[in-house]
């Protein structure tokens, strides 16, 4: 895993702004093929922005993003399409439109990309969607406000996945969700990452899921990526946010938590 065709994110320079406040400087940051890679910070560091400008939705003042190769500005429309085919989005919160059941939203983005798909292709890929992520069947034809908020994340997932994508983002999926929902959302995640050979750049502040799923975390602050790596190597990095987060009550537990789960059974 090293050469430039594993890269399927690379971000240099990147610079945001909103007025006067500058939420990324010089940010740069490698997303390999494959990786659940975990994007962390405090509240407000930009991290949904930073999703945005990679998924097309934000314009940086500043910056090179390249997804799949492709410098993601200035290309054609048609270019555009082809490599936004090839990622899903769950927002945070679901995002999931409230006067469409699962099933059609689940063919929200089909529609777009898949004009020609006949009503029945679309029922099927849909139904297997939403299978796929863990939902029963009879989700499909229920409307977002008679789910669980569990099963909301599950249907964005499935919107999400409707287009085979290649990669996935994945904006604070687990918030809001209890333990054991959690838990089983990331289990799913990891599941269908592993399945699917999906890249997965998943932003989160849930610091179990940080354990449980993420090969590598990349950390937010002072407006740019600070560190990139493993738990074990950022918390050989001395700087303050790290060690508060990863070393402070939470995040002993979590450690506490991965390291039982880790631990051989039976003896
Ligand atoms: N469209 C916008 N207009 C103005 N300011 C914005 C806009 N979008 C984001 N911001 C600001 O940019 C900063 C970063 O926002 P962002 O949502 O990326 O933070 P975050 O790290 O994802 O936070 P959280 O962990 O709380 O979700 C915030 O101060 C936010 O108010």
């Amino acid at each position: 895993m090293s050469g430039e065709e594993d890269i399927v994110i690379r971000v240099r320079g990147l610079r945001n702004s909103f007025g006067e406040q500058v939420v990324h400087e010089n940010l740069d940051l490698d997303v390999r093929r494959g990786e659940i890679i975990g994007v962390v910070g405090g509240s407000g560091t930009g991290k949904s922005v930073l999703m945005r400008s990679i998924v097309g939705l934000q314009t940086p003042d500043t910056g090179e993003v390249e997804v799949f190769g492709h410098d993601t500005r200035g290309i054609d429309p048609q270019e555009e399409t082809e490599i936004r085919k090839r990622w899903g989005v769950l927002f945070q919160g679901g995002a999931l439109f409230s006067t469409l059941t699962v099933a059609e939203n689940v063919q929200v983005p089909l529609r777009e990309f898949y004009p020609g798909f006949s009503q029945p292709q679309l029922d099927e890929i849909a139904s297997y969607k939403v299978v796929m992520t863990g939902l029963s069947s009879e989700a499909g034809p229920k409307y977002p406000s008679e789910l669980s908020g569990g099963m909301r994340k599950r249907a964005g997932l499935a919107r999400a996945l409707a287009l085979d994508p290649e990669l996935l983002f994945l904006d604070e999926p687990t918030a809001g969700l209890d333990p054991i929902g959690a838990a089983a959302f990331d289990e799913q995640t990891r599941s269908l990452q592993r399945t699917l050979g999906l890249t997965v750049f998943l932003i989160t502040h849930d610091l179990d899921t940080l354990h449980a799923i993420c090969d590598r975390v990349a950390v937010l602050a002072d407006r740019h990526v600070i560190a990139v790596g493993t738990i074990k190597e950022l918390l050989a990095l001395d700087h303050p946010w790290i060690q508060e987060y990863f070393n402070g009550p939470r995040g002993r537990a979590a450690t506490a938590g991965a390291n039982r789960a880790d631990a051989p059974t039976g003896a």
